[in-house]
């Protein structure tokens, strides 16, 4: 990949991840890759505005884009660093054994996370305030907390002149960035499209537990007139920037409720006796017009599964009775959407068990806290009977009516 010019003497630097065994923060499956974009602006002063992780040959890729604009890593004055995740500060240790000038502007937060991340001691930090201006040769640099967005050192940094916000993780994108495709208006609808599915798989991976933060962070932001966004991952917004901030308004929001108008149904089976019904549950949604998306663990990929729960109204969950509780993967399953406050949902479960049953009641205790309406449930001994069925389509029916007058009453809003 080559160094890329996004506007006069600021460039974007860049990796895609690309290993598709490799997963994300350890957790998460990238199948489409995720890029990783560091921002050099050239001057009488050079400043570096975050930098990569520590993996493959990513510190040498991007030593090689950097001298390709004719500057050497000793040569840069400034960086900044708008957060202090090791997928942007990785570098930061070796970096600075190899420049031991530069210095590092970051959240008073972040200070003795440089320390402990890169061991870079507090001397050559300076701690910014919020809004704070450094002016560089033609570049105001203004900094502002945006704590929590994503994690509490976080900041983001403006370019006052240009209008250029430097959002790190926020409005980041999972997806490889092609390099003859960096901006929003080098993509076709269909690239755009797959931009925002990554996107909210991604807000819903990483982000999504701060969403409280996300809102807060776009009231602050109201307050800049932003014309491009170039963020730590993803393709730079500068044709049409309110595309990414409205989908991140949108997904934070979503925390709130209702979401969209969609249901994902999560199953587990042992012995088949819970999937009888999966089908009925399918088209009993897909008669009224609902989009069903439908996962089964163990199996289906959490990160997948956490994108299609945040994005949905309605989440249903099929599951047996294991061992006096919820079978095991789904409640690991169950235990994810709360980490990630997976939150106003309209829920409906549907179970089989052997005996006494007791998933119900697993099920009930471990989301007491989930802000979730759980409309109905039903549960029967061994397969299901033709009776049970039609309890279940009559539950679902009743279920529906609910959803949709919920999602549309937000609708009038
Ligand atoms: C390891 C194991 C533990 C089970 N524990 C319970 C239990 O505690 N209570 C109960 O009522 N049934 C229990 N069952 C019975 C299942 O819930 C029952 O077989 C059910 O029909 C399984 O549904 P499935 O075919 O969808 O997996 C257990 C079954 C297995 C294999």
């Amino acid at each position: 990949m080559n160094i890329q010019k996004v506007i006069d003497d600021v460039y974007r630097f860049s990796v895609n991840i690309e290993d598709k065994d490799y997963l994300f923060e350890g957790l998460w499956p990238i199948p489409n890759g995720i890029s990783i974009n560091g921002y050099l602006i050239k001057g009488d002063k050079n400043v570096i505005i975050d930098l990569t992780q520590d993996i493959f040959n990513f510190p040498r890729e991007i030593t090689h884009q950097i001298e390709e604009s004719q500057i050497t890593i000793e040569k840069i004055d400034i960086i900044i660093m708008n957060h202090m995740e090791p997928d942007h500060s990785g570098w930061l240790r070796e970096f600075c054994k190899k420049n031991s000038k530069a210095v590092i502007y970051c959240s008073k937060k972040a200070v003795p996370l440089l320390q402990a991340f890169s061991s870079v001691p507090p001397e050559r930090a300076v701690a910014i305030s919020d809004g704070m201006v450094l002016t560089v040769g033609d570049y105001e640099l203004q900094f502002f907390d945006t704590p929590n967005i994503h994690w509490p050192e976080t900041m983001m940094t403006y370019e006052r002149k240009r209008k250029i916000l430097f959002s790190c993780d926020a409005f980041g994108s999972y997806g490889r960035v092609d390099e003859n495709a960096i901006f929003d208006d080098q993509i076709d609808g269909e690239k755009h499209q797959f931009f925002e599915q990554e996107s909210l798989r991604y807000y819903a991976n990483i982000v999504a537990t701060f969403s409280s933060f996300v809102l807060k962070g776009l009231e602050k932001l109201k307050g800049f007139d932003v014309e491009v966004i170039c963020p730590s991952h993803g393709i730079i917004w500068r044709e049409n920037p309110a595309e990414i901030i409205d989908h991140y308004k949108r997904y934070a929001e979503y925390s709130k409720g209702p979401a969209e108008l969609e249901v994902a149904v999560v199953w587990s089976s042992m012995y088949g006796n819970t999937k009888q019904v999966l089908n009925l549950v399918i088209e009993t949604l897909c008669k009224r017009d609902i989009p069903v998306h439908v996962f089964q663990v163990p199996g289906d990929e959490i990160g997948y599964i956490l994108g299609s729960a945040w994005k949905s109204a309605g989440l249903i969950f099929g599951m047996p009775t294991y061992e006096y509780k919820m079978f095991p993967p789904m409640a690991h399953t169950i235990e994810e959407l709360m980490v990630k406050k997976v939150t106003n949902k309209k829920v409906f479960r549907f179970g089989s068990f052997g005996w006494a049953g007791g998933a119900q009641k697993d099920f009930e205790a471990r989301t007491m806290r989930s802000g979730w309406d759980i409309l109905g449930h039903y549960e029967w001994q061994g397969t299901p009977k033709e009776s049970d069925k039609a309890t279940i389509q009559r539950l679902l029916e009743a279920y529906c009516d609910t959803l949709i007058a919920f999602t549309r009453q937000a609708s009038k809003k």
